[in-house]
Order: structure tokens, then sequence, then C-alpha cells
């Protein structure tokens, strides 16, 4: 029976069971139907009250899948016949595991937990494999192991050093990254926030509540990954017009308003786009902001910048969202790099003579990034690349011999990697 079927009415649960529930709820969304998990939350949680219940029921998933694939392997490891993939002992199992072996619960809330949700079901069976590996003393490895589809690609497009960047960096939380309003007060902030700043208007953290942090309020940062960070900085600074294309959540039109430019924010979503008004109005930054299908909409005039920050499968933001890492398949990929394409070409059109144009995708697909460049530059022979510099880059990354950026999970390992990413600066004939 698939999981979602199960009864999930949470008001007879005893304490702790809904944020399971809600656990499970949350897997299924991603594994069985295919969803992100950040979409599936509200649903997942309609009912529970408290936030941290939900923030918890959240963590359980997160964590499951970061670990699934040596979680399974340990259920498999105690079962006589491989419980099928969407069998509700197997969901029941992972909750109770991944609580156990990766989040520090003791055993026996972890199973008295989640036994509820197998109720007139397998819940023998649930019990007796969780009492076998718990007497069995198993552990998880230290390094989570890729799913087998994502690391066949990623191997094909990245090699050894791919692979094993990508494991080690879900082994560990990655960090909070803050990008400045004012890159000239970086050294203040940085100490006011006791962070470590990677480059001008860049501070990390090993993490925290942001809301309450020195800054929030006021203004004076939003939270961003250094790899986002850096296609808006490739268009730097500027008193003339920018384009935003796929703008929303807006941290790169913050980027942009803040370096001087003029700003027109662009993106197809409206719950988005409230989100980039929100953080425009926090940050106190200008933008006039578009709702609007980029694939239907012209501007009055032709921009001297604009910037693509292409939807794309999102498979470089693996470590704060490892769903992508079993829903993204090879068709998510080929559907995503068809839009990136169309959005490419029709934003081409809206550079002045001699503007920039960035395109950039949080992909570790080719498909998403060096194909369309590549594909891109073959077709428009008004555009040529303007090499990144290593003066733009934080320490430790390195421009691509053809003058595009490519980071993977492996870079900057020792200060806490960063999100895998594609981007390009191109400069249309005068
Ligand atoms: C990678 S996200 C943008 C992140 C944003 N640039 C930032 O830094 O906060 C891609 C955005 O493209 C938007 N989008 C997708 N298809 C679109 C379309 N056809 N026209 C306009 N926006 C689109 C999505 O709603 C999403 O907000």
């Amino acid at each position: 029976m698939p999981p979602q079927s199960q009864s999930s009415d949470t008001r007879f649960d005893p304490p702790g069971v809904p944020a399971r529930r809600a656990a499970l709820k949350l897997l299924d969304a991603v594994l069985r139907q295919g969803l992100p998990l950040e979409s599936a939350l509200d649903r997942a949680t309609a009912g529970i009250d408290r936030s941290d219940d939900r923030a918890l029921a959240r963590a359980i998933a997160a964590e499951t899948l970061r670990r699934l694939t040596d979680l399974d392997a340990l259920i498999d490891s105690a079962t006589a016949r491989p419980l099928p993939d969407d069998a509700k002992a197997r969901f029941a199992l992972r909750i109770a595991l991944v609580q156990a072996l990766a989040l520090g619960t003791p055993s026996h809330a972890a199973i008295a937990t989640v036994l509820p949700l197998v109720d007139g079901g397998p819940r023998k069976l649930v019990h007796g494999v969780f009492g076998t590996l718990s007497r069995r003393g198993d552990a998880l490895p230290e390094i989570p192991t890729l799913p087998d589809a994502t690391a066949i690609r990623w191997h094909a497009a990245w090699g050894d050093d791919g692979i094993e960047g990508a494991e080690q960096a879900i082994a560990v939380p990655p960090p909070l990254d803050l990008t400045l309003a004012d890159p000239s007060r970086t050294e203040e902030w940085a100490e006011q926030l006791a962070g470590e700043s990677l480059m001008p208007g860049h501070v990390r953290l090993p993490g925290g509540h942001v809301p309450e942090m020195p800054g929030f309020e006021q203004g004076a940062w939003w939270v961003q990954d250094i790899a986002a960070s850096l296609p808006a900085r490739l268009i730097g600074t500027g008193t003339g017009t920018a384009l935003d294309i796929c703008a929303a959540p807006g941290g790169k039109t913050m980027q942009l308003a803040a370096a001087g430019w003029t700003v027109t924010a662009l993106d197809n979503s409206p719950t988005r786009i409230e989100r980039l008004t929100d953080n425009l109005a926090r940050t106190k930054q200008a933008a006039d902001i578009v709702t609007a299908d980029a694939l239907l909409w012209k501007p009055p005039a032709q921009a001297d910048a604009v910037l693509i920050d292409a939807p794309c499968s999102a498979t470089g933001i693996f470590r704060r969202h490892p769903d992508v890492l079993y829903r993204v398949r090879p068709s998510v990929i080929s559907e995503m790099a068809a839009l990136q394409e169309r959005i490419f070409a029709r934003a081409a059109d809206w550079v002045k003579p001699g503007g920039t144009l960035v395109y950039a995708t949080c992909s570790l697909e080719p498909a998403e990034g060096e194909e369309q460049l590549r594909r891109f530059l073959s077709v428009r022979s008004d555009y040529r690349i303007d090499p990144v510099r290593q003066d733009e880059l934080p320490d430790g990354l390195v421009p691509h011999a053809d003058g595009y950026l490519r980071t993977l999970p492996g870079m900057l390992r020792d200060v806490g990697g960063l999100d895998g990413f594609f981007m390009v600066r191109l400069i249309r004939a005068g």
C-alpha cells in the first residue's frame, strides 16, 4: 500500500508522532510523486501547530534523503528479501533509522514514534528489522553514498573528484553565507557576526537563526550562497539599466540594485514575486517589479545589462535541497534545458549593442550550462565571451580556460564548500 494512503488523522497521535507522520508524507511527495521537498512542506505539515515540530519533520525528511542509499542498504541487509521501494515498511524504517543513526534520537524514541505510522500494517516487520539492526550495532558510513543514477551522471560529467566532492559535501552541514548591501563594510560585519569573509561583500557563518542576527532587520545583508552571489558580481557596478530575468526571490536583484543599477526584476511566479517584494522592502533596495512570463513578455527598451538566472534542475544546491538527488531525472534535465534555450535566445535580443549578458544556472548538469553556451554561441555571432577574471573570484576558484566559471561541490572544501553553478558573461557586439 502506498504510504500516502495511510491514516493521516493526527488528532489521536501521541506526542512526537505528528512530526514523523509529516516526514513520511514529505518523503512520499519527493520519492513517489517527484515533488520538491519545499513545495510539499505546507501540505505535509498542515495541522501541526508547533513550528519546532514542522522543522523536525523537514529535518527528518531531508536527512533521510541525504542518507537514503545507505539507509536502504542497511534495511536490505536485515530482510530475507528486499522490500519494494514504495513499501510502507521501508518508509517507516528509513525514518526510524535515520533518527537513531544520524540525528541522535534515542533508539526507543525513534522506533516508538514511528510504529504508529504502520498501525494495522507491517508493524511487526518494522519492529523486527529495527531491532535486528540495533542489536547488530550497525552504523551509517561517515561519508554518504550518492544514489546510483546521480552518481553515474555526475561521474560522466565530473569524474571521480566530482563524486567524492559531492559525497563529502553531503556529509557536513553547509555554512550560512550572507551577501552585504555595502561591500565596503565587510570587515565590520564579519566581526559583528563573528563570521569569516571569503571576498568583499561576503560573510560566512557556521549557521544561525537568521531573523535574530544583527543586521537582518535593518536589511544590511541577505542569505545567499557565495556561488549564487557570483553571477550578479560579473555584471559589477553601474548606473545604467539592468534587467533581471527570472529574478525571484530576489537575491541577485538586491545585488544589482545595491551596485547602482536601475533594475527591472521579472518573474512568472506570483508567490515568489511576493517574496522578492518583501526582500526588497527589508533591504531598502529598489526595482521595478514585473510578474510575467519571459517567453511572452518584451521590455520597452533594451538594457545595458541582462541577467538570466535561468530556471533549472537545481542539482547544484543538493546540500540544502537533497530531494534533487532523487527527483531530477534525465527528462527533467532535458525539459529545463529546452526552456533555458528559449529564454536565453529571447533575452539576448534585450541587450543594447555593447551591453552585457550573464547566463547562470545552479545546476551540475552540463546540458544546463556548458552545452547551452556552446549552442548559443553557434547561432549568435553578435556575442562573445567576456572571460571571468581571477580577481572577480574568491581564492580557490579558477575560471575555465574558455572564460566561463563552473563551480563544483569539492571546491573551497576547506572553508565549507559552495553550491554547484555554471555562469558566463557575454558582450554583445557594439
Ligand atoms: C533560479 S530561480 C531565480 C533565483 C533568483 N534569481 C535569485 O537570485 O533569488 C529561477 C526563477 O525563474 C522563474 N521562472 C521560471 N520560468 C519562468 C518564465 N518562463 N518566465 C519568467 N520567470 C520564470 C521561477 O519562478 C524562479 O523564480
